[in-house]
C-alpha cells in the first residue's frame, strides 16, 4: 500500500535520512521506534506530505508520489500537543476539515457524530476544550483525524502528553480503534514497551537508518544486532566465540544453541534476557559467578551478579539469593540468541539466505 524505496532526506547538510525502505500493508498497526533525534517524526512528515524526499521513492497503491501536497494524500496525522482549535467546541473541531471541503451539513452531523462514537465521546460534542481532561483533548484530536476517512493515520507521540496510568489506558483503546476502524496506523514513539505493546509490526530506525523491522515478538526474541538488544527490553549482551554451527562458547564455556551461518570461530556476541536466566548452585551452574546486588521488585528480584571472566549479568528471579553469595547460572539453548557485530537488515537476510542454501545442499 505504502513503499519507501531508499528514501534519502536532508537539512542543509545534514543527512538525516540516509537509505529507509519498507512496505506498508493495509490494516496494520505499525510503529517507528527509535531514540530521540533518529529521523522518526522526518518519516512521518514524508508519509504526510510535509516535507519532500531528497533521493528514493515513496510510491502509494503502486503510484509513485514524492511530490505530492500533503492536501493530496489520503493520509490525516494527530500530533503529540493534538493542534486543536482552542475557540471552537468538540464537535466543531471535528468538523472542521469537512466544512473547508464544503461536505454538506447532514452529511457532516452524521460523520462528526460517527467519529465521536468511535472514540467515546459521543455525549461530548457541545463541550468546549477547556472543559476537557488530556485523554478527552486526545480523542478528540483522534476523531478529527479519522473524520476524514483517510487510508492511513499518522500518530507522532500521540501519548506522550498524558500521564502514566491514562497512557495505558489509551494505548490498548488506539489498538482497539485501529482494529475496528481497519485502517493503517504508523504510530511514532520513543517509547520500547509501547511500542511491543501495541503492535503488528515495529521498525526501529537509528542514524536514519532502520536496524531491524519486525513483528514485536520477533524483535524482542530475536534482535539481530547490539543496538536492538540494548534498546528493547533488559538484555544481557555477551562477548562470545561462535565455535562452529550450533556450538558458543561464553566464557570459555561451550554451550549448545540454535543460531548457525557464522565462521568457525567467529567472534560474536550472545544476548540472554534476564527472565530467561536461573540461579542454582555452583556444582549444578553453567557459568559460575557472584551476587553483587539484589533488588526487590514486586513481582520478581532483580539480581545483578559478576561472572568469573568479569562480566555483569542481570537475573530476573521469584527467589531471592544473598549479596556476595557465589552461585551458578543456568539457561536453555534455545534462550541463546547469537548476533553478529553490527549487522544491519540486510546483511542479516544475506546471511540467512546463504545459510540456508548452504542447509539445504548439505541434506541433499
Ligand atoms: N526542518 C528541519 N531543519 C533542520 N533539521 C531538522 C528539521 N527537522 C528535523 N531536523 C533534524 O533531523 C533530525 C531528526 O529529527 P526527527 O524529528 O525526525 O527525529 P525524531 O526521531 O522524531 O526525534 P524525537 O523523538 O526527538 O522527536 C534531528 O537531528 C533534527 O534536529
Amino acid at each position: 500500500m505504502l513503499k519507501f524505496t531508499g528514501v534519502k532526506k536532508q537539512f542543509g547538510s545534514n543527512v538525516i535520512l540516509q537509505d529507509i525502505s519498507f512496505e506498508i500493508e493495509e490494516g496494520k498497526f505499525y510503529t517507528i521506534l527509535g531514540p530521540s533525534g533518529s529521523g522518526k517524526t522526518t518519516i512521518l512528515r514524508l508519509i504526510a506530505g510535509f516535507e519532500f524526499p531528497d533521493g528514493g521513492t515513496i510510491a502509494f497503491d503502486g503510484q509513485t508520489i514524492n511530490q505530492v501536497p500533503a492536501n493530496k494524500r489520503q493520509v490525516n496525522t494527530v500530533f503529540q500537543d493534538y493542534a486543536l482549535f482552542p475557540h471552537l467546541d468538540v464537535f466543531d473541531n471535528v468538523a472542521f476539515a469537512l466544512r473547508l471541503q464544503r461536505v454538506n451539513k447532514q452529511e457532516i452531523t452524521a460523520r462528526v457524530n460517527e467519529a465521536l462514537n468511535l472514540v467515546h465521546l459521543a455525549d461530548f460534542a457541545d463541550r468546549e476544550l477547556d472543559e476537557l481532561s488530556g485523554g478527552q483533548k486526545q480523542r478528540v484530536a483522534i476523531a478529527r483525524a479519522i473524520v476524514n476517512r483517510p487510508k492511513i493515520l499518522l500518530l507522532d507521540e500521540a501519548l506522550s502528553a498524558l500521564d502514566h496510568k491514562l497512557r495505558k489506558e489509551m494505548q490498548t483503546e488506539l489498538r482497539q480503534l485501529q482494529r475496528r476502524l481497519g485502517i493503517t496506523f504508523i504510530f511514532v514513539t520513543h517509547d520500547q514497551e509501547e511500542a511491543l505493546a501495541m503492535s503488528d509490526h515495529i521498525m526501529i530506525i537509528n542514524n536514519g537508518l532502520i536496524e531491524q523491522s519486525g513483528t514485536p515478538v520477533d524483535i524482542y526474541d530475536e534482535p539481530l544486532n547490539h543496538f536492538v538488544a540494548d534498546f528493547i527490553g533488559e538484555s544481557n549482551i555477551i562477548p562470545a566465540t561462535m565455535v562452529e554451527d550450533y556450538v558458543v562458547e561464553i566464557d570459555g564455556r561451550q554451550f549448545s544453541c540454535l543460531d548457525g551461518g557464522f565462521e568457525p570461530n567467529e567472534a560474536v556476541e550472545v544476548v540472554l534476557r534476564p527472565e530467561d536466566l536461573d540461579i542454582t548452585s555452583v556444582a549444578k551452574g553453567m557459568l559460575t559467578a557472584t551476587v553483587e546486588s539484589q533488588l526487590f521488585r514486586g513481582v520478581d528480584y532483580q539480581i545483578v551478579v559478576r561472572d568469573t571472566e568479569g562480566h555483569e549479568w542481570t537475573i530476573n528471579s521469584i527467589h531471592k539469593t544473598v549479596v556476595g553469595k557465589q552461585i551458578g547460572i543456568t539457561f536453555d539453548p534455545e534462550d541463546i540468541h547469537v548476533m553478529r557485530f553490527n549487522e544491519s537488515q540486510t546483511d542479516f537476510d544475506a546471511r540467512l539466505a546463504t545459510y540456508q542454501e548452504g542447509g539445504a545442499h548439505d541434506q541433499e
